[in-house]
């Protein structure tokens, strides 16, 4: 057959999609910290540093079928095509085994090459790829490398979001300066002030990407046919700049990504016929489109009234991507508004791993559920229902907990739940007696006290979050925070700002749908119904706080954290160590000199009989959760609040989990033996334990 593109076996490019529409808010973090366990097996290593030190505690191608058209006569209708095709080869089979590539919504199906299969790279200047990651992160994990790039765009547009605001902040002021519109007018410096207001500055996210591109930060900076190293079928990704930022589609709007004339020539192209489409996005935004998982029907690019009702409202042109995406098989046809759009149908390969969302949760049909972040679920609905609420009410959503895993399903048990940190008597909580002086939210003061003690920054900022119909949320505004520290102060009971204050980001409750579920080898696992972004809180790690002293040698209670700021911040082993943590900690040092003369934790959190949903999020070696101390109403270290905040951009059905933190060995049982648990976290860099 002819195949117009392709010369000889056609490679198979990357399909992609992205999670919502719009460009993103986005936060990041580098390392995921190490929080702080014990292990209820014995209190025997709690009183030795060396073992809290320890990880212990704390923490298709559009290629294939050959089915084109031949210039200027009209494809048939794809159905028609696809009766053919199957009658064709006697056996039922909507396409080739070549035909094969696709995306579920929000998911990236790297295209699995076959046995054998040399992955083709090819650098727009020279023969051969170029991925240097993450600015010049070295890991030799591809995953790893990926999470990286994908956590240092989000620390990127976050900086950039801030300076943004900071900029419309004091533009505002100015302006506020100004008596009246009329001297504004007259005044040549404020009107000049005015206009900058109006002006429109360059999208964080894309100056995340320009900062990137100009580090050498982005991934892999050259196109390439054929599946990324370190992407996965499933993966999700929430923007497309984050997609541009790992190299695997080349433009923040474009759907269509493709290798034009130019690579003709190059090194490795022999075998191609170009335009070649390489990666494709389904956003969404194309109403003709239809997307069932296993198989979509793509609409070409062009036409889409982007600015406006995202409607199609004119007709598409077979040039650039379109053209390059012509491989398959693909009509002209009329779209939902009456105007001729591409169609393209694309298969995913046999064989591919199947969405990890099936894997996880018995809520997924084949078709694509989370096109906008959410899952459209009620609680009443749910398979495997055990409990409505778990909170009995005390958080701004219900949390149910299901349980498909024992016979008979049983809830969990043997805990109250209090969504706030019980203080026993005994223990006395200092006051500071100062606060700032902000009116309404710290981020719209210059002079904040609680900047200025985070180091001059407020260390959230304030980012809008799309209105979901799934989750009734009234929380469309989320504070997230713009990089880990070893300790955020957030204002408390002497600052005068508004409870809403981005400041006070960890007093606010929970702002995502989450559901405890029963795994199959971690007992209770929590995961959520919403799309979360990095930087975004999760919740705080409640139970009861305790002496450490009291907890030693507490037998069978996996629930309890040490806080240790400090350890928290150094991570374990320099694993997890944070980006400019030496300055971090250097200046907690300096502040809390009293406080550091013991590193040894004098408190903890006990949620071994009392806490909240934190008590059944589990390990994972490759954690999307990270732990923050914060302090509010007082200045004691020793008794930081323990929050836990995304480190990734996380989507809906996805278990949420941290770093436990344990050193291998550190735990030893009543008789002075080392005791081990085995980890089940199934991520690919798994230590196989605990501890
Ligand atoms: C704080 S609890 C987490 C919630 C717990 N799964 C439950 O059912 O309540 C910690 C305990 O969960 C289990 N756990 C957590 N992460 C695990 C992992 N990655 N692999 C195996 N077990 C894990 C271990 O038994 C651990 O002591």
């Amino acid at each position: 057959m002819v195949i117009p593109g392709a010369g000889a076996e056609p490679r198979r490019p990357r399909s992609a999609r992205y999670a919502e529409k719009g460009y993103p808010n986005y936060a990041e973090h580098d390392q995921c910290p190490a929080p702080r366990w014990r292990s209820g097996v014995t209190g025997g290593r709690a009183n030795k540093p060396e073992a809290r030190r320890g990880r212990k505690r704390g923490l298709g191608d559009a290629a294939a079928e050959d089915v084109v058209v031949a210039e200027g006569k009209a494809p048939p209708p794809i159905l028609q095509r696809e009766e053919e095709a199957a009658q064709d080869q006697g056996r039922k089979r909507r396409m080739t085994d070549a035909a094969a590539s696709v995306a579920a919504a929000g998911k990236v199906f790297p295209l699995i090459a076959d046995e054998g299969d040399e992955e083709v790279e090819v650098s727009a200047t020279e023969g051969g790829g170029d991925e240097r990651g993450a600015a010049g992160v070295c890991s030799k994990n591809p995953r790893l490398r990926v999470m990286k790039t994908l956590r240092a765009f989000s620390t990127n547009y976050l900086h950039f979001v801030q300076e943004e605001q900071r900029r419309a902040e004091s533009v505002r002021q100015e302006l506020k300066a100004c008596r009246t519109l009329k001297r504004q007018n007259r005044n040549n410096q404020h009107n000049g002030g005015y206009q900058e207001a109006k002006q429109p500055s360059k999208r964080p996210d894309l100056k995340a990407l320009t900062k990137m591109r100009k580090d050498g930060a982005i991934l892999y900076q050259d196109k390439r046919i054929g599946h990324l190293p370190g992407t996965e079928v499933g993966d999700q990704f929430y923007s497309r700049a984050e997609m541009v930022a790992l190299g695997i589609h080349s433009h923040w709007m474009k759907g269509i990504d493709y290798m034009g004339m130019e690579y003709r020539d190059k090194k490795g192209c022999e075998n191609f016929t170009f335009p070649l489409a390489i990666c494709i996005v389904m956003s969404g935004a194309y109403e003709d489109d239809v997307d069932n998982a296993d198989e979509i029907i793509y609409t070409g690019q062009g036409g889409n009234n982007w600015l406006g009702n995202r409607r199609q409202k004119a007709e598409q042109t077979l040039l650039r991507g379109n053209l390059a995406l012509k491989v398959v098989d693909y009509c002209q046809e009329k779209g939902v508004q009456g105007h001729l759009v591409y169609k393209y149908r694309l298969k995913r390969l046999e064989g591919q791993p199947p969405l990890t969302t099936s894997q996880v949760t018995p809520l997924t049909t084949s078709q694509v559920l989370f096109a906008h972040g959410d899952v459209p679920m009620t609680i009443s609905e749910l398979p495997g229902l055990v409990c409505e609420d778990i909170s009995n009410g005390q958080e701004n959503f219900r949390i149910p907990a299901t349980n498909l895993v024992d016979n008979p399903p049983i809830p969990p048990s043997g805990f109250v739940y209090s969504k706030l940190l019980q203080i026993p008597n005994d223990i006395e909580i200092p006051i500071d007696s100062t606060g700032c002086d902000c009116s309404e939210d710290c981020s719209s003061s210059k002079n904040c006290s609680c900047a200025e003690r985070n180091g001059s920054d407020l260390p959230y900022v304030s980012t809008q979050r799309k209105s979901s119909k799934h989750n009734g949320s009234k929380h469309n505004s989320i504070g997230r925070l713009v990089e880990p520290k070893a300790v955020v102060y957030e204002c408390g009971t002497n600052c005068k700002c508004h409870c809403n204050c981005v400041n006070r980001t960890s007093q606010q409750g929970l702002k995502y749908r989450l559901e405890v579920f029963k795994t199959k080898s971690k007992g209770w696992g929590v995961r959520t119904w919403d799309t979360i972004l990095p930087g975004a809180l999760i919740c705080e790690y409640t139970g009861v706080l305790r002496r450490t002293t009291e907890v030693e040698g507490l037998l069978e209670n996996n629930y309890i954290f040490d806080i240790d700021c400090l350890e928290t911040m150094e991570g374990l082993d320099g694993r997890e160590q944070r980006a400019g943590s030496e300055l971090h900690m250097a200046s907690l040092h300096s502040e809390h000199d009293a406080e550091m003369a013991s590193r040894t934790p004098e408190y903890c959190i006990d949620a071994g009989s009392v806490g909240n949903v934190a008590r059944f999020i589990n390990h994972s070696c490759q954690p999307n959760l990270f732990i923050q101390c914060v302090l509010s109403s007082h200045s004691n270290i020793k008794l930081a609040k323990v929050m836990l905040f995304a480190a990734d951009t996380i989507p809906p059905l996805q278990e949420l989990s941290y770093d436990y933190g344990y050193r291998l060995d550190s735990v030893t049982g009543a008789d002075g033996n080392i005791v081990k648990l085995a980890c089940h976290c199934g991520a690919s860099n798994c230590r196989k334990r605990l501890y």
